[in-house]
């Protein structure tokens, strides 16, 4: 810096969004439209003894919470700002002095996460840009699974020959079978030959780990010493720490093919007992910052899921920009980037690249103070992450580097179990004070929350090009699991200590507090969904109307509302760079997720509550069978099991067809067009939106014979409920 010293030039830049204004005049036009509406449901409640009274008040309670839950929704729209990084003024301020960075890689299951997927993130991260020596890796296994361990082991061999090469030839993306699939157009002889000869490195251990992995176990287990820590291992849930420096990178002799400094290379499986509860991936992340701490100490931590590979290798001088920056940088507790996904078809039928999270909402809660940790792809500084509070001022200098050396690897290892042991939290602020928070399935959100309440802010970077990309679920029943997961986690956030409600009211924006309530809110937002999917349908089949006639002022603000509300969410959805189908998809997945795992999240939450049912975390699967993905790829709805949901949100279709269906036989008979036109257009309208959203569900009920459509015994169930819905209805009110 030196004669540089007063006119500061920042390490990134921070833009407004250009629209502001427009976006502000439509959000007051709508709210004055859901005024207008509550307004006609509090004068036009019908009087008692009159038809549709309750159904009326239903309506309105709502309607009301519609009005604020969009509220809500503008908070994460309002102020959405956009960030830049320079990481060549990174390079040349700091080059000498880049801080040592941690990174995480978590896995649970070699069955869901295949060893081999796990490894290539392993070796996106690796090969980061970034001085070798000041980069350690590694992976946390819940599952203490030797096959992971192999594959690990096989990766740190491979990595002395991928390194150099990714060096050499600038490769990106630098997960190597990532690398492999894309099309690389090789046009120098000698890169070709290089091309030719890692690609068979790779080919070959490839073909080792999926072997061992087909085998169930390691064969020649006198290849590493390491393989004999399995020996006391009983099973996944019940064995010792096993703790494993694969690469010392202190060591000068640990050297890639060119003669370059490898990165440090872990393998850790913490203790598990039965009888002691292991936390999940909080607990996981929690063992891996205390091991790492003793071996590396990088005062930069980077986590990601074993499927999110690297796709950028300059993701961490980004990260750095800001963490960096000497103006703002000492506010950051972390940066988070988005989670991107490799495995989105076109139209992205289980919407799961929830693009306008992405590209709108999170650059909103940015504006307010800075995004929610999601879990992976984010950049924490170390002590925050241990806890440290907010003191305005004081900065953490994490340029100074105190290069550790590792003197005697088997004893370090054998020092360091303990810290992964069952008992070693017991008695300590770990997963309460310290560490990611302990109690919540969703440890990431709770953790960043208490982070930003005790002052410190957080960045969003979303690069053109992509720093990580996962692997999304392929059915639908996987989403909704997830969804059931994370709309569950969030509420109990809410009604945790750390609630945005009050707990970090006036410590964060007001803004924020909104932000988080968006996310929190999820689950409960089930119930007006679905009495919205219901009441108005069923008075639609005995002729009671609950909307305003189309002939009356009122149906005004009704008509704006709707239309206005879905030409927004469509353009935002293709601003986002999605298609017209993609939106259409994600309308139906947003009826889907409310009316399943939202409901089902906030009945176990309630039932949480009451003492009924403890904490779960199904992990997501990374794989699916040749059918499945076909059908995937063909964007092909994915039942093929039963489940509670799918008869759920089956029995939802058919009460609105069977109930379509009812008043067109009224329309035969009796009922004129006009008459249904003027009383009843809103709820017919309503009802054939379900209809028509729930077109592939009908098929997969009744007409689809391949494996992926919809169990009988769903089928017959959702027929008989929907049905009784209709006759007990008709019959008794
Ligand atoms: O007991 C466990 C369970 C899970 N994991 C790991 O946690 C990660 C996330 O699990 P996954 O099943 O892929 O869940 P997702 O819903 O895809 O994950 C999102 O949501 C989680 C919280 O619900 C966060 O932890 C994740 O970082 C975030 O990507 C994976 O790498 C797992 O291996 C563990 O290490 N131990
Ligand atoms: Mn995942």
């Amino acid at each position: 810096m030196g004669s540089t010293k007063n006119e500061y030039i920042p390490l990134f830049e921070t833009k407004e969004m250009k629209s502001r204004i427009v976006h502000r005049l439509f959000a007051a036009s709508v709210f004055v439209g859901i005024v207008l509406i509550w307004i006609y449901r509090a004068i036009h409640i019908p009087k008692s003894g009159e038809d549709g009274r309750w159904a009326w008040i239903g309506m309105f309670g709502a309607e009301i919470w519609f009005g604020f839950y969009w509220f809500l929704t503008q908070s994460v729209r309002w102020n959405q700002i956009h960030r830049q990084t320079f990481p060549d003024r990174l390079s040349q301020r700091y080059e000498k002095e880049l801080p040592k960075v941690d990174i995480f890689v978590c896995t649970a299951d070699p069955a869901v996460e295949p060893p081999i997927m796990v490894i290539n993130t392993v070796l996106s991260v690796m090969a980061y840009d970034y001085p070798p020596e000041k980069l350690s890796v590694y992976l946390s296994d819940d599952a203490g699974s030797e096959l992971t361990f192999h594959a690990l082991l096989e990766a740190s061999y491979f990595s002395k020959h991928w390194l150099p090469y990714c060096k050499k030839y600038k490769v990106e993306p630098r997960s190597p079978v990532a690398y492999f699939e894309s099309e690389t157009k090789v046009s120098d002889a000698n890169h070709a030959e290089d091309f030719a000869s890692i690609k068979k490195l790779y080919e070959e251990m490839e073909n080792r780990v999926e072997v061992t992995n087909k085998l169930g176990q390691v064969s020649n287990k006198a290849e590493h010493k390491g393989f004999a820590m399995w020996d006391s291992f009983s099973s996944r849930g019940n064995h010792d720490t096993i703790l494993q420096i694969l690469v010392n990178g202190s060591d000068p002799q640990a050297r890639d093919d060119a003669g370059c400094r490898l990165p440090t290379l872990v393998y850790l499986a913490r203790e598990k007992r039965p009888q002691h509860f292991h936390n999940f991936k909080a607990g996981a992340m929690n063992a891996l910052i205390r091991v790492s701490a003793e071996i590396s100490n990088g005062p930069i931590i980077m986590n990601v899921d074993c499927d999110m590979y690297s796709n950028n290798s300059q993701s961490i001088r980004d990260a750095l920009c800001f963490l960096m920056d000497e103006g703002k940088g000492h506010e950051l507790a972390y940066v988070q980037f988005p989670q991107t996904f490799k495995n989105i078809t076109k139209n992205d039928l289980y919407s799961n690249s929830m693009r306008v999270i992405r590209e709108v909402e999170f650059h909103g809660l940015d504006g307010y103070g800075g995004p929610l940790y999601v879990g992976t792809g984010c950049f924490h500084r170390r002590e925050v992450l241990c806890g440290r509070k907010f003191i305005k001022g004081t900065k953490i200098d994490i340029k100074r580097q105190d290069e550790c050396r590792i003197a005697d690897v088997h004893e370090l290892e054998d020092r360091l179990k303990s810290l992964a042991n069952c008992t070693y939290e017991e008695n300590t602020e770990w997963g309460h004070e310290i560490g990611l928070k302990y109690g919540c399935p969703v440890e990431d959100v709770i953790t960043g929350l208490s982070i930003q309440s005790q002052g410190w802010k957080s960045v969003y970077y979303n690069p053109s090009r992509a720093a990580f990309l996962g692997v999304a679920g392929t059915t639908l029943n996987q989403v909704l699991v997830q969804h059931k997961r994370w709309s569950e986690g969030d509420l109990q956030i809410l009604l945790s200590k750390y609630s945005p409600a009050w707990y970090a009211l006036g410590k964060i924006h007001i803004g924020l507090t909104m932000g988080y309530c968006n996310y929190c809110l999820w689950s409960p937002n089930c119930i007006a969904i679905l009495y919205y999917s219901i009441i108005p349908s069923l008075y639609l089949l005995k002729g009671i109307p609950l909307f305003p006639q189309t002939s009356s002022a009122w149906f005004l603000p009704f008509a704006y509302v709707i239309i206005a509300e879905h030409i927004y969410s469509a353009a935002e959805f293709l601003l986002s760079g999605g298609t017209i189908l993609g939106w259409w998809n994600d309308q139906r997945m947003w009826l889907y997720k409310r009316t399943s795992s939202y409901l089902f999240a906030f009945v176990d939450t309630v039932l949480k509550l009451l003492g009924y049912s403890d904490l779960k975390f199904v992990i997501s699967s990374k794989v699916s069978d040749e059918d499945v993905s076909k059908r995937y790829d063909e964007e092909v709805l994915e039942f093929g099991t039963s489940s509670p949901m799918f008869t759920m949100i089956s029995s939802l279709a058919l009460l609105n067809l069977f109930c379509l269906i009812g008043i067109l036989f009224r329309l035969a008979s009796n009922l004129s067009l006009r008459s249904l036109y003027a009383t009843l257009a809103l709820q017919t309208l309503l009802c054939g939106i379900f209809i028509l959203i729930n077109l592939p569900l009908y098929n997969a009920l009744f007409f689809r014979k391949d494996k992926g459509s919809m169990p009988g015994s769903v089928t017959s169930k959702s027929v008989f409920w929907a049905i009784s819905a209709c006759i007990l209805f008709t019959i008794m009110w």
